[in-house]
């Protein structure tokens, strides 16, 4: 059974439907990424899938006792509150010194504990976040944008991280990123969303999906080859699948 999966979920704010008759699931494992313009329901389906927006119609099923770790796009922190790192990923729930020790060095961040929150480069902050939501021992790892206001090579480390934590942990991983090469080319499989499914697929298979080039021109694939010449760990080949067409059009290939 997969971990999760959505049926025919539509998704509303206002009345307004944000995103219509998603099919979608991830097993064990996987990493997938979600990507969209600004405003096509990426955000909206990660909060359904924890369960913080309730589905307008259709349904999602979670696999029993599936455990979520939720990495958010960013955290405010006073910056007048003295708060360590150990404090900081103790704050939800009490946890055992060892089972932090654990988490930060997974996250890639062993040597921080006793330092101040405030004080971290944006990179360590998130790793931080990283190693918070490991506590929870994830069945799924679901990020939002988390290299928001991280250089380019910072995304691209972070993003090496999360594949480091996969294979250490055997967690799924799903996660929204604006940073198209970059994270498709870490993914298993891509899902393009723009208001309902676009397209999905392998990496490859989404970049040149003609659905996913109306939204976002044909420039990343030049950099997905680039970044995959040096990157020399297996992926799973899934067969390429269409869903809709972005103009509505039933369109296979
Ligand atoms: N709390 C809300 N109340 C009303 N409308 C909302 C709310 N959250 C999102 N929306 C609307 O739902 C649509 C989808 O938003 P969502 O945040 O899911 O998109 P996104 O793909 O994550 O966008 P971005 O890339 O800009 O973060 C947008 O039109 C947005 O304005």
């Amino acid at each position: 059974m997969s971990l999760i999966e959505t049926h025919d979920l539509t998704l509303r704010h206002d009345g307004q439907v944000a995103l219509r008759d998603v099919n979608f699931n991830i097993e064990a494992g996987e990493i997938v990424t979600i990507v969209g313009p600004n405003g096509s329901g990426k955000s909206s389906l990660l909060r359904a899938l924890i369960g913080a927006l309730k589905p307008a119609s259709g349904k999602i099923t979670r696999k029993p006792g599936l455990r979520i770790g939720y990495v958010p796009q960013k955290l405010q922190i006073d910056a007048t509150l003295p708060l360590t790192v150990r404090r900081f990923v103790n704050l939800p729930r009490r946890q055992k010194p060892e089972a932090i020790r654990d988490a930060l060095a997974t996250a890639g961040v062993p040597e921080l504990a006793e330092r101040q929150m405030v004080d971290l480069s944006g990179g360590q902050f998130q790793r931080v976040l990283l190693a918070r939501a490991l506590l929870e021992k994830p069945d799924l790892l679901i990020l939002d944008e988390a290299t928001q206001g991280l250089d380019q090579p910072g995304s691209a480390a972070f993003y090496r991280q999360i594949e480091a934590v996969r294979q250490d942990l055997g967690c799924a991983v799903l996660m929204v990123s604006h940073d198209l090469h970059v994270v498709m080319a870490a993914s298993d499989r891509v899902l393009c969303l723009n208001g309902h499914v676009c397209c999905e697929g392998t990496p490859e298979a989404v970049a040149d999906a003609p659905e996913y080039r109306a939204l976002f021109g044909s420039g990343t694939q030049g950099a997905l080859a680039l970044y995959r010449h040096d990157h020399d760990h297996h992926h799973h080949h899934h067969t390429h699948h269409h869903g809709d067409a972005c103009d509505g059009q039933h369109e296979e290939t």
